[in-house]
């Protein structure tokens, strides 16, 4: 393990969410009451001086109960959130498979999208046109393509997400419960591009509850316990543990 090039670095990485307390009627309020500095908030310590380390190819799977900071923690690897402190270092290109199509414009079709998302993953115009027809095959959206997102459902609007961010292979995976998208034909779909990528030395960091699915695919696995790192080591056993625990 040592001697394998590390991926996903992540040192003393702690979160701090401000959680406000007071029920403003209007922005107007909100920005009168935050420049008086009248707001008063609590603070919620969502992840506390994490560190772990992932090698290339390695599959680590992340488990932990309803609000230990799992999410928060993906959300900080893949760059969207910043942590309140530490630092974090991802060696590659990374597809984030969380928050699908959070970055989608609701009044541009899908077909406009695709451009608007590939860009933000970094994809230039002329790759994200060769690969277009790809994306509206996989995502099965017919003549919905055309239509602005808006009046998208969340699966078709997950749907498009999951194609554009699949479209390239990554080397480096950051995926949140994102099997559980759309209907159960699509979510076979969703699986069997998932072990393609996973086919060739991707690496990878898995959020889910599927404790199932977590020991099917992953290496080592990390148990975060009320933001804390609980325990970090081969999958078989921290899912013991962890499951002692409850
Ligand atoms: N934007 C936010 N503002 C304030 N608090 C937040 C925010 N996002 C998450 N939290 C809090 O941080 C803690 C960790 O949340 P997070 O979503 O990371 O947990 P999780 O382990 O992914 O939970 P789950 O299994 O329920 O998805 C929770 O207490 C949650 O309420």
């Amino acid at each position: 393990m040592h001697s394998k090039k590390i991926v996903i670095d992540v040192s003393n990485v702690s979160m701090t969410y401000r959680l406000y307390q007071e029920k403003v009627d209007s922005i107007k309020e909100y920005f009168v009451k935050l420049v008086k500095q009248e707001l008063q908030f609590k603070e919620h310590n969502a992840l506390n001086n994490i560190s772990f380390q992932v090698a290339q190819g390695e599959i680590m799977g992340v488990v932990g109960l309803n609000g230990a900071g799992k999410s928060t923690l993906l959300k900080i690897v893949a760059g969207i959130l910043k942590p309140s402190s530490g630092s974090i270092n991802v060696n590659g290109n990374m597809a984030p498979l969380i928050e699908l199509g959070a970055g989608f414009d609701e009044h541009l079709t899908g077909r406009e999208n695709i451009y608007l998302n590939g860009s933000l993953l970094g994809h230039s115009n002329k790759f994200m046109r060769a690969m277009e027809p790809d994306i509206i095959g996989f995502a099965e959206l017919g003549h919905f393509i055309d239509v602005p997102i808006k009046n998208y459902s969340s699966g078709m609007k997950a749907r498009l997400g999951f194609s554009i961010a699949t479209c390239t292979k990554p080397n480096v995976l950051i995926v949140d419960e994102v099997l559980s998208v759309g209907d159960f034909k699509f979510q076979q779909k969703c699986q069997a591009r998932m072990k393609e990528l996973l086919e060739g030395g991707t690496t990878v960091l898995f959020v889910s509850h599927s404790l199932g699915e977590i020991e099917k695919i992953c290496d080592r696995t990390i148990w975060i316990d009320k933001g804390q790192l609980k325990m970090i080591g081969e999958t078989a056993h921290v899912l013991n543990k962890f499951k002692d625990q409850e």
